[in-house]
């Protein structure tokens, strides 16, 4: 939504039936993005399968372009020849992968690279990363966006402490391109504990997938620490796993309703957050099974609410918060005060709008309270965040008349959203709920 321009509202669908679907999901955001900055370090031309398509994966493809990277392809698949990096423009929309996993690849082009973004991205935490980098010899001018990098065609590396507990992704942003630097990169964190853990294990996997030396606090290595050695980057053939976050939002549907949805290659293994979905849904009451590689929810008459430590996990934080609203009883999460650095102020966005829909949420210093009580009617704003949009899509499959701001907002992820979640109705529609702008 713009305060200056039109405002549309999406009417969520509100169902009258349990949903029964199978869903099938693009490729995941976070695979994607490191797929594509790995290829653009690697030694050769490198392949995306099963790419995902959307506002962020699309930004990564501009980025790594405008420093010289050549990678074609229109659609889920994607060709990648890495090229000697040089200087260009960046736009990182609201793309934290963008922000922070780019930054480190600049220092080593032959030039400058101007960084800009939203509006929204200025103000989220960056500062930590680019001091990072000016430890690691880099020169920069700016904290936050936008800023812009020196690059002198080669970085020193070495070893930096930095204060990770507002994102993985400055840990992430590091390791990634660390093997590319002189004396590679160690990574010691100090502070309180570093949020979204699977992501840099998501990182870390990667790395050692494309033949890069990862020392880890789990492989010997010291805590809080990580370290990359300096050497080659391969090429490899990468094949994206579906997005395992964003189909939380489908599989929350089927707990809503007491419905039935699958979603098939669901990935057996996975660094994927989204992957603890299953054992979220099953502590909410919901059934949970595989069979092959489908993945099925079954959703329970009324759905338990859940107390739960989130820090890992954040990126879910959405979702369960829309399952807690309209859960029988109340929800404590906890664990993700770093929420505040995302999109948007997740916390401070999550309990507005359920409020607002008469809900009962409490914003604690790390989480959110929130006490089951029926909610009406009434416009859900998305804050340019795709999971409040989805969060609130969620919550309108069970209540009446609510509306949603800005659903286009969810291409940051998942283009084509409002479709995907129409087909997955299908016949379980109520009549129209006159939920409009
Ligand atoms: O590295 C990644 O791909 C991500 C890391 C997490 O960031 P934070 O550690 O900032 O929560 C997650 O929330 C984000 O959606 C994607
Ligand atoms: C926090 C998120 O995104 P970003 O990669 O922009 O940090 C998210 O997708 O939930």
């Amino acid at each position: 939504m713009s305060e200056d321009g039109p405002v549309s509202f999406w009417s969520a669908p509100r169902v009258s039936s349990p949903i029964h679907a199978t869903v099938t999901l693009p490729g995941s955001k976070s695979i994607t993005n490191r797929a594509l900055v790995l290829a653009a370090l690697a030694d050769g031309p490198s392949t995306v399968t099963g790419a995902l398509r959307s506002r962020d994966t699309d930004l990564m493809i501009g980025a790594l372009r405008a420093l010289g990277t050549a990678i074609s392809g229109d659609g889920p698949t994607l060709e990648v020849v890495p090229g000697r990096f040089h200087g260009g423009a960046v736009d990182c929309g609201l793309a934290g992968t963008v922000m922070r996993f780019v930054p480190p690849l600049a220092a080593l082009a032959d030039g400058d690279v101007v960084f800009d973004g939203d509006e929204q991205a200025r103000t989220r935490p960056l500062d930590t990363l680019l001091s990072g980098l000016r430890a690691l010899d880099a020169d920069i001018a700016g904290d936050t966006l936008p800023f812009t990098v020196h690059g002198r065609g080669a970085l020193r590396g070495g070893t930096v402490t930095i204060d990770a507990s507002g994102s993985s992704q400055f840990v992430s942003g590091l390791l990634l391109s660390g093997a590319a630097f002189d004396e590679g990169v160690t990574v010691h964190h100090d502070g309180k504990p570093v949020p979204s853990m699977p992501h840099i294990d998501m990182t870390v996997e990667m790395l050692r997938t494309a033949g890069v030396d990862v020392t880890t606090p789990a492989s010997g290595g010291e805590a809080n620490t990580w370290r990359v050695r300096p050497g080659r980057v391969h090429a490899i053939d990468w094949n994206i796993e579906p997005d395992l976050s964003n189909a939380t939002a489908f599989l929350a549907a089927a707990a809503v309703t007491g419905g039935e949805v699958t979603v098939p290659s669901w990935p057996e293994r996975t660094t994927q957050p989204g992957d603890a979905i299953r054992g979220i849904l099953e502590s909410m009451g919901a059934e949970v099974h595989r069979e092959g590689t489908d993945l099925t929810v079954r959703g329970p008459r009324s759905l338990r609410g859940i107390d739960i430590d989130l820090h890992d996990l954040g990126e879910l934080t959405p979702t369960v918060a829309a399952l807690a609203a309209v859960a029988s009883g109340p929800s404590h999460l906890r664990g993700i005060a770093h929420l505040r650095g995302h999109e948007t102020d997740r916390l401070a966005a999550l309990s507005t709008e359920i409020n607002a829909l008469g809900g009962r949420v409490t914003e604690t210093p790390d989480g959110l309270d929130i006490e089951p009580v029926p909610l009406h009617g009434g416009h859900w704003h998305s804050y340019a965040d795709h999971r409040m949009a989805t969060a609130g899509a969620i919550i309108g499959l069970v209540v009446d008349g609510v509306s949603v701001d800005d659903i286009a907002t969810t291409s940051k992820t998942l283009p084509g959203f409002e479709r995907m979640w129409d087909a997955m109705l299908g016949n379980a529609v109520a009549t129209d709920t006159g939920a409009r702008s």
